[in-house]
Formats: C-alpha cells, structure tokens, sequence
C-alpha cells in the first residue's frame, strides 16, 4: 500500500466515507466513547494487532472509556491510504465491540 501523500481530491473522497472522521491539518482524528473501560481496551488490543499487521500505528488517548485515535504517516508528512485504511479498520472494531 502506497505512503505517498493523497492529494486533495483523494483526501475529499475518502473521507466522505469516513463521517465519524475529522480533518485537523496533516492528520485525521476520531473521537468514540465505548460501553466501559474494559470493552475500551479490548478496542484498543483490536486496533494493535491490525495495525501491526499493517505496519502503520495510530497515536491512541485512552481516558476512562472514551478513546480518541489519531491517524497520520510520519514518514510522508501527512495522509497516505494506509491512514484510511486504518480508520476503516477502526470504525469496525468499534462497531464489533458496540
Ligand atoms: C519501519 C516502519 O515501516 C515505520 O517505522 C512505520 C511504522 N509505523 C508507522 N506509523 C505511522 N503512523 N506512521 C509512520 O510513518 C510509520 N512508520
């Protein structure tokens, strides 16, 4: 999968299906509170292993049962596909814990 930088059109369509996402700068962010701390850190273990295999690793804020990941490439200097398909990845391992 490709870590160059999307261009603006590219960033526009995919994060039209990515609603629960926002745009701030060179990163996008998501922000869901879960049913209780413990279902937050079985997300939480759900997302590492992904992004493991993915090689590519969100920055996570845990507090209590509300977490927020932050996506973004470090090495490209911005957003690249696999930041989108880490939030896709994301949005269902919420949906499966919801
Ligand atoms: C060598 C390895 O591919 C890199 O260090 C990866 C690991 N995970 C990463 N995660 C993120 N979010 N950005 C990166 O640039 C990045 N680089």
């Amino acid at each position: 999968m490709s870590r160059d930088r999307l261009n603006e059109e590219q960033l526009a369509n995919a994060l039209a299906e990515l609603p629960e996402w926002t745009r701030t700068g060179d990163a996008i962010t998501r922000t869901a509170e879960t049913a209780s701390f413990p279902t937050a850190i079985k997300v939480v273990d759900a997302v590492a292993e992904q992004a493991e295999a993915l090689d590519h690793h969100p920055d996570i804020d845990i507090r209590w049962r509300t977490l927020t990941f932050l996506l973004t490439t470090h090495s490209a200097g911005g957003l690249t596909s696999l930041d989108i398909t880490l939030a896709h990845l994301i949005d269902r391992a919420l949906d499966a814990a919801a």
